[in-house]
């Protein structure tokens, strides 16, 4: 069996390699003679996935992608085929809520204004916003959801339409799909008119797609109003952002929102386990046996943690500057952009660090980090 995969999917050799033979390809630039041969095809987003590169894949029986997203698969053409599908759904949502959550800490000390206090407006309450919500809740922050699909699927959780959001909330984070028809569809979801409602002092993330901002209309608008900050994950024309933009945002990376270790262990491994369903076969490979140890993964409190030693402890996991300083000096070159997703693993996810009361302490002093996700 040929295995064709993304030479950007971790894991691949561990959990595949027992299933067939594997060839790894550049996912962006994958074309119809290189998978002309292959029975499974494993991609991330860069890999448009549609007859124009399957047509000539006769033997295709499996497209796995190790991604949330699926805007980059065309999903009934595969149908039609009758070749099965799978994405990861949930994969690497921890990684986008904690990285959400760490943007804001760094933020609150750039800027000296408390994260502690404010009011967070989640856009699209899936997963990743799911995800963010319960560490800013955690933090005790009061978080406002706006999600009308949810609402009428008869979702019991509270929500608040987007005008409300954005007049009460201190800040916003973007977690819907890209969806470019009908009454809820979210491509510019923030055009013009939307960034124009802002309140002063907003905090806006995006880690979800590039196109639910208007990225002209962000340029023009942060030009006025330096007094809102931003943090773009996304960006309109991956792998090609605007210039202007990166220079206007606060933190500034290549789509790494959801590059926990943890987060793309998963991806793979959700794949590994679809194919073997598919085959018949069962797995004997497990997701924990993947990941390797983490230097700090026991550590031992003496009190309780102020925000900014919090923001500290979170730089173990992940240090968004370091990422943020490689992003602005490489993405204007032609790989850039691609070549730091690549060469991107080292992230862990709070979970990889287990916290003890150094000293027996009632209330316990790491209960509110276990709820943001520490063990
Ligand atoms: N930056 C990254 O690395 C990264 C990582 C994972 C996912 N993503 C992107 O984030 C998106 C969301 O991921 P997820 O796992 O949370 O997906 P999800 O499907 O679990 O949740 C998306 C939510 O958005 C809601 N929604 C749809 N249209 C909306 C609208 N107009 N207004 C408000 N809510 C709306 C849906 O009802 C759903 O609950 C993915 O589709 C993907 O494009 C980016
Ligand atoms: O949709 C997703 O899951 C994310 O956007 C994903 O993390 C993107 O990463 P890629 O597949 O491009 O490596």
């Amino acid at each position: 069996m040929k295995i064709i995969a993304d030479e950007n999917m971790p894991y691949v050799e561990a959990l595949f390699g027992d299933l067939g033979e594997i060839e790894f390809v550049n996912g962006r630039n994958l074309t119809a003679v290189q998978v002309s041969d292959a029975d499974v095809l494993l991609v991330r987003s860069v890999t448009q996935v549609n007859a124009a590169l399957l047509d000539k894949a006769q033997k295709l029986k499996f497209v796995g992608s190790a991604t949330i997203g699926t805007d980059h698969v065309d999903v009934e053409y595969l149908n039609q085929r009758g070749i099965a599908f799978t994405n990861a759904p949930g994969c690497n949502a921890t990684a986008v809520g904690e990285f959400a959550f760490i943007a804001m800490l760094e933020l609150a000390q750039r800027f000296a204004k408390p994260l502690s206090g404010k009011v967070v407006g989640i856009v699209g309450a899936g997963n990743t916003g799911t995800a963010a919500a319960k560490c800013l809740e955690a933090y005790g922050l009061k978080v406002l959801l706006c999600d009308p699909v949810k609402a009428e699927q008869g979702d019991t959780r509270d929500f608040v339409s987007l005008d409300t959001l954005i007049a009460q909330a201190d800040i916003i984070s973007l977690h819907v799909p890209i969806t470019k028809e009908g009454e809820h569809k979210t491509w510019y979801l923030f055009d013009e008119a939307r960034l124009n409602q802002l309140k002063p002092n907003t905090w806006l993330l995006n880690c979800c797609r590039g196109e639910v901002i208007d990225n002209r209309a962000l340029i023009k608008f942060k030009q006025q109003r330096d007094d809102v900050k931003l943090v773009l994950d996304v960006w309109e024309g991956e792998p090609n952002p605007m210039a202007e933009l990166v220079s206007l945002a606060e933190f500034a990376t290549p789509h790494i929102a959801g590059y926990s270790l943890e987060g793309k262990a998963r991806g793979t491994f959700m794949l590994y386990q679809k194919l073997c369903d598919e085959l018949g076969v069962q797995a004997k490979q497990s997701l924990m046996s993947l990941l390797p140890p983490f230097q700090f993964s026991q550590i031992d409190l003496q009190d309780t943690l102020t925000e900014s030693q919090l923001l500290s402890l979170s730089r173990l996991v992940y240090d968004l500057r370091d990422d943020d300083v490689k992003f602005r000096q490489c993405f204007a070159t032609a790989a850039g952009f691609d070549q730091m997703r690549k060469n991107h693993t080292y992230r862990r996810e709070f979970s990889a660090i287990t916290l003890n009361s150094a000293l027996p302490q009632i209330p316990d002093i790491t209960k509110p980090l276990h709820s943001l996700g520490f063990r």
